[in-house]
């Protein structure tokens, strides 16, 4: 199975062309105002709309409320939400009931310990995000370019499809890969020049390394 790939916090017409036309599986776009990749609902409407079906769209969401998620559907219509807070699992099954779209939590880890609230989420979420925790006086719970402990995922079995992220960049994402086994990896801040900026060089290097990741495994 080919490695799926997200290329998160686009904000521009020009580098969103670049993740298609690069061949990226989701796109994502930041609904989170202290992040400098969030797009307004005007942006976002605009942006979907270039998508054409390429890609997914995923709307990246921080303890959105309902009425948030509900313009967030009016302007993106969302394939999948990330929910990239403290969402509960009450509060999954509240989103998947209410919006009729699948979800992606992003756990945060930092040691071992951190994988203990996977069962619960596994019981309802679509997707499983892994994602470095955020130092606790952090503006934003992620795209900070910060890396984990890969190996603490090492021994996980989950019955759902995972995603890695945290700090990748094209040089390090196969060995994510490699002691993860996630089907799929995340990136924003290693493909951008500045934060919030991204460098349409880089999210191609992004992609071609991640499909190098399916040659690397088959020997
Ligand atoms: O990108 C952001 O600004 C952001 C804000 C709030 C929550 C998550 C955010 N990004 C996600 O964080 C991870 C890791 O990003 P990075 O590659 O280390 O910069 C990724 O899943 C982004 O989608």
């Amino acid at each position: 199975m080919s490695l799926l790939v997200k290329i998160c916090g686009l904000s521009t017409r020009e580098t969103l062309q670049t993740a298609l036309d690069a061949g990226a599986d989701m796109v994502g776009f930041v609904f989170f105002p202290p992040s400098p990749r969030h797009v307004s609902l005007e942006t976002g409407r605009e942006l979907g709309r270039q998508v054409k079906k390429r890609a997914l769209k995923v709307a990246l969401t921080v303890d959105a409320d309902d009425a948030t998620l509900d313009n967030i559907m009016d302007a993106l219509s969302p394939d999948i939400f990330q929910l990239h807070g403290r969402e509960s699992v009450a509060r999954l099954r509240d989103i998947k009931q209410k919006f009729g779209r699948p979800v992606m939590k992003a756990v945060p880890v930092a040691t071992s310990a951190d994988l203990a609230v996977l069962p619960g989420y596994a019981a309802v979420a679509d997707r499983i995000l892994f994602d470095a925790r955020a130092p606790k006086d952090a503006t934003r719970p992620g795209g900070l370019g910060a890396p984990f402990d890969w190996h603490l995922l090492e021994n996980l079995e989950l019955d759902l499809p995972y995603m890695v992220s945290g700090g990748l960049d094209a040089e390090n994402l196969a060995e994510a890969v490699r002691i993860t086994r996630a089907g799929g990896v995340d990136v924003s801040s290693g493909v951008e020049s500045a934060p919030g900026v991204k460098d349409p060089e880089l999210i191609k290097a992004f992609i071609r390394a991640a499909r190098a990741t399916r040659e690397l495994s088959v020997r």
